[in-house]
Formats: C-alpha cells, sequence, structure tokens
C-alpha cells in the first residue's frame, strides 16, 4: 500500500489505488476494529438504507462535515450492528485520478467495482447477524461452509466480488477475523509471502485455495489483533444468476496452520465479551 500523509493525530492513512485512502490505522488503547465504511452509490441509496434501519429499530445517525472531511468523503451516515460494531454508510468518496503509486513496481490492488476486499467477521450468533446483514440491509448469500452438521460461515456479496462480507459465529466473540485484500498478479502473493518470511511475519494460514471463491491466498498475523489474508484470481458472481451453495470444509488444498504460528495468543480476536 502507498502511504498517505500521516495526521497530527498519529492517524496512518493507507491507499490501494485512486480513492483518497482506504485503510486507516488510528491510535487507540486498545485493539479493536473502530469502524468498517461501505461506500453507496448517492445520498438517496443511503437514504433508503436509513428508513430499512429506522423500521426495525436501528438508531441511524447523520455525519457531520468534520466527520465527513476526515472520511474523505461528501457525507455519511452511521448505525451499530446487534453486536456493538459501528458501520458507516457514506458517499461521493474524494477520488484523486492516477495518483496511487504502489510500494512494488508489479504491485496493484484490485478494486474498482468490487470495492476493497472482504471482512470476516465473527459474532456469538450467526442467526441473528444473518436477520440484520441480509434481511435488513440486504446482502445477498454466496455460499455457506457446514462442517460436520454445523453451520460455521455465510459469505455474503454486495457487488461481482464473491464475498465482501464474511460471517463466523464463535461463542462470546465480537470482532473483525481478518481483511482480504486481493492483488493482480499472483506474483504479488509470492512476493508477499517473501517479504513475510524476511521480516518475520508469523503467518496465520498458509498458502491455499478457497473452496467457494477460489482464491489463492495466505493468512498473515497484523500486530493489531486481526488478520490480513492476502490473495490472488477470485471468482466473480451474477447476481441474477448466483446460486448458493454449501461446502463442507474451507480450501481445495493449503491453509494450514503453521506450526510457529500455534504458540500465537489464540487467534487475536479483537473484541471478547464480557460474561
Ligand atoms: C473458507 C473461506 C473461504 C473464503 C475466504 O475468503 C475465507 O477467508 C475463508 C476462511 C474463513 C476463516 C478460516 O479459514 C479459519 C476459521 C475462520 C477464521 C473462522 O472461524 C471464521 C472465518 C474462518
Ligand atoms: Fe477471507
Amino acid at each position: 500500500m502507498e502511504l498517505a500523509p500521516r495526521r497530527e493525530d498519529g492517524t496512518v492513512l493507507l491507499r490501494m489505488d485512486d480513492a483518497a485512502w482506504r485503510l486507516a490505522l488510528h491510535p487507540g488503547e486498545k485493539d479493536d476494529v473502530a469502524y468498517i465504511g461501505w461506500n453507496v452509490p448517492d445520498e438517496q441509496s443511503a437514504r433508503v438504507m436509513a428508513k430499512r434501519l429506522a423500521d426495525h429499530g436501528v438508531e441511524v445517525t447523520d455525519g457531520t462535515p468534520e466527520l465527513a472531511g476526515e472520511r474523505a468523503v461528501e457525507n455519511l451516515l452511521w448505525f451499530t450492528d446487534p453486536f456493538g460494531l459501528r458501520h458507516e454508510l457514506s458517499w461521493g468518496r474524494d477520488h484523486r485520478p492516477a495518483t496511487f503509486r504502489p510500494g512494488r513496481p508489479l504491485s496493484g490492488f484490485r478494486t474498482g467495482e468490487q470495492g476493497m476486499g472482504h471482512v470476516v467477521l465473527l459474532v456469538p450468533d450467526l442467526a441473528r447477524a444473518d436477520a440484520f446483514f441480509s434481511g435488513v440491509l440486504g446482502f445477498k448469500l454466496s455460499d455457506r461452509i457446514v462442517i460436520d452438521g454445523k453451520l460455521q460461515i455465510r459469505f455474503y456479496h454486495v457487488n461481482g466480488r464473491h464475498h465482501t462480507l464474511a460471517i463466523g459465529e464463535v461463542p462470546g466473540v465480537t470482532g473483525l477475523q481478518h481483511l482480504m485484500l486481493e492483488v493482480d498478479s499472483i506474483d504479488d502473493v509470492g512476493n508477499a509471502l517473501d517479504l513475510c518470511e524476511r521480516n518475520d511475519v508469523p503467518l496465520a494460514l498458509t498458502l491455499g485455495r478457497h473452496v467457494n471463491d477460489l482464491m489463492t491466498s495466505f493468512y498473515l498475523h497484523t500486530p493489531a489483533a486481526f488478520q490480513i489474508e492476502y490473495g490472488w484470481g477470485g471468482i466473480a458472481v451474477d447476481d441474477l444468476t448466483w446460486e448458493s451453495r454449501t461446502f463442507d470444509r474451507f480450501s481445495i488444498w493449503g491453509h494450514h496452520q503453521p506450526e510457529s504460528s500455534k504458540a500465537l495468543p489464540p487467534a487475536l480476536i479483537t473484541r471478547i465479551e464480557q460474561a
């Protein structure tokens, strides 16, 4: 990623394409996800969503000019999901054509119509999450993974990307499990693997290929209690013809947990609910 100028409060802004920035790292007391930004086409789209949320008893707050400036968007509104995670619906994102300079010459992220990538959230109640994200917000189911008769993960799309949101159920846990970033070249995945090895960045899962989106990827531990999945070659879905499927495993091959990773703090998950 490319560093944008650092803010006075210490916030680090990272660029992946010609958007002003895509990822913000804020200094804070604890490792947590402060907000998840969802860019929608225009204010009208956001208002339609706000009405649906309000009809379901969810409090929706309008952004302020200050907040919009911080997020580099025309404006936004925000709400919290049933598990307390903050989501922001924004429109009119600041765009700087032909300004992105990748850190490595071959690099390029697959964003555009498929957005920034995907997030995987962990929640204690997947049925409740599905009622909210699918039932209220309109995320479309792509696939499910059921292992040993137990539903584990639901994958949702909102554009051509196979999943922009996936949700796994883990009792007592709420938070961001990983952020997936997709690159245009398999060589970038290999180069990133080499860089992790050279810089002692611990892998969470080795190179592998997923059963559903056919993404070839690996997972690394960030210092901030979530993982990054770095991948290439995911399939696109066409909403008009897509039929959701159910799988009994995560991967076609690979995605093993390295021995060295087993010694790290378990899962490194952001937010553990109080009993
Ligand atoms: C199975 C799968 C398909 C596509 C993806 O982009 C993807 O990240 C995954 C893996 C999801 C992930 C995992 O492999 C390890 C166990 C995890 C962390 C969970 O508990 C929820 C998400 C799971
Ligand atoms: Fe993923």
